[in-house]
């Protein structure tokens, strides 16, 4: 007989990255191990971001360790295009990551950027061939043969990987539809992370509430989740944030800032909470009274996922190349 828990500990499981990243990575080498060469990442840091050289300098410790080549070249604005276009025609190079923001947020130059990325070496899916895909819950790029997948972004897939761990993808239900029935809370809508992972969720069945400053959006497949891909709408009139956290299963967090708490005493009790912010969003202490698990970062996952995202690159490349020898 197992023992149960003693009355004063909470009864919230943590769950860390990298427990998570480690079953991931075991996929990833298994595919790795059918390879004959190593696949190579090109990491272009050209914003002198310290943030960006730490995740970078992360990104290749992690690629080594598991098998992969990464060159990461410390450039200059200036030099980023041709840096990308010498890349996409160097056929030693499989994947391609260029770390953002590089010009003024407002310019709108780095959605230019992200365009020069030969499709093929898009790493984290930032063209706008996969970005449709992603929205318009397209999974290849080849169909109807169905044999060149199409590339999620890393965040967002990362944190899809976090539930499916979690078992809050339901596997009983068929794949495409294992949220069905969920209620999901996003606080982010970012254009990188929050917005396609709203979308992303409510593509797999969930019901989505999207926060942010400028307000809630919910993203459904609608009733019976009979829509082949999600819509937005508004919510009803006067719901609130404090409305969204009382209704959901799982709350996921990514404001890039350290004051900003998602308020516990308002979270369902036993929800799952998952923070993808640098900051902490949730205080530890007190979402361990109210939540059943929480997982405070994802990094490691996100990691995991960019390595997951360049081995399917690599196999894409070889169902692309043997499609042209036939
Ligand atoms: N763990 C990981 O793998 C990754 C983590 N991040 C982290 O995630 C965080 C967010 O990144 P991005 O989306 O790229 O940042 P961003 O600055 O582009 O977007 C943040 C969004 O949060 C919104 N926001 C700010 N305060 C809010 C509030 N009180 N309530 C609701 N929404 C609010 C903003 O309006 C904005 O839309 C950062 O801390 C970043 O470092 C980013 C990428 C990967
Ligand atoms: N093209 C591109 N893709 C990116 O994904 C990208 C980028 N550019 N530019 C820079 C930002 C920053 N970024 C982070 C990754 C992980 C954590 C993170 O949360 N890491 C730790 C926590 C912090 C720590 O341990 O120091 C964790 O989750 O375990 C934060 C930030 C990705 N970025």
């Amino acid at each position: 007989m197992a023992t149960p828990a003693p009355a004063s500990a909470t009864n919230c499981k943590v769950i860390l990255a990298g427990s998570i990243a480690k079953a991931l990575l075991a996929e990833v080498a298994e595919g790795l191990s059918k390879l004959t060469e190593k696949p190579k990442l090109v990491g272009f840091l050209a914003n002198g971001d310290p943030a960006g050289k730490m995740y970078a300098d992360w990104s290749a410790k992690t690629s080594r360790e598991n098998g992969f080549e990464f060159d990461l070249r410390v450039i200059s604005k200036e030099e980023i295009e041709e840096a990308v276009l010498a890349a996409n025609s160097d056929s030693t190079v499989n994947g391609i990551i260029v770390y953002y923001p590089i010009f003024s947020r407002t310019s709108g130059q780095d959605s230019y950027v992200k365009e020069l990325v030969d499709l093929s070496k898009d790493v984290e899916g930032l063209t706008h061939k996969y970005v449709f895909n992603m929205y318009q819950n397209i999974r290849y790029l080849d169909a109807p043969t169905n044999n060149v997948k199409s590339i999620l972004p890393c965040t967002p897939l990362a944190v899809v990987k976090v539930l499916e761990y979690l078992q809050i993808y339901n596997s009983i239900l068929p794949y495409g539809n294992r949220l069905f029935g969920k209620t999901i809370t996003v606080i982010n809508r970012s254009e990188v992370v929050g917005r396609p992972l709203a979308a992303l969720l409510a593509n797999d069945g969930a019901k989505v509430h999207s926060i942010d400053l400028d307000g809630i959006q919910v993203f459904t497949r609608g009733e019976g989740i009979k829509k082949k891909h999600h819509e937005v709408h508004d919510p009803p009139e006067g719901f609130e944030l404090q409305d969204c956290l009382a209704a959901s299963d799982v709350v996921i967090s990514g404001v890039p800032s350290a004051s900003y708490k998602v308020d516990p005493s308002l979270l369902r009790d036993g929800c799952v909470c998952i923070n993808f912010s640098s900051e902490k969003n949730f205080d530890g202490p007190a979402v361990k009274e109210k939540a059943s698990i929480y997982v405070p970062a994802i990094g490691k996952v996100t990691i995991a996922v960019l390595l997951r995202n360049l081995l399917r690159l690599v196999q894409n490349q070889k169902a692309t190349a043997e499609a042209a020898a036939a």
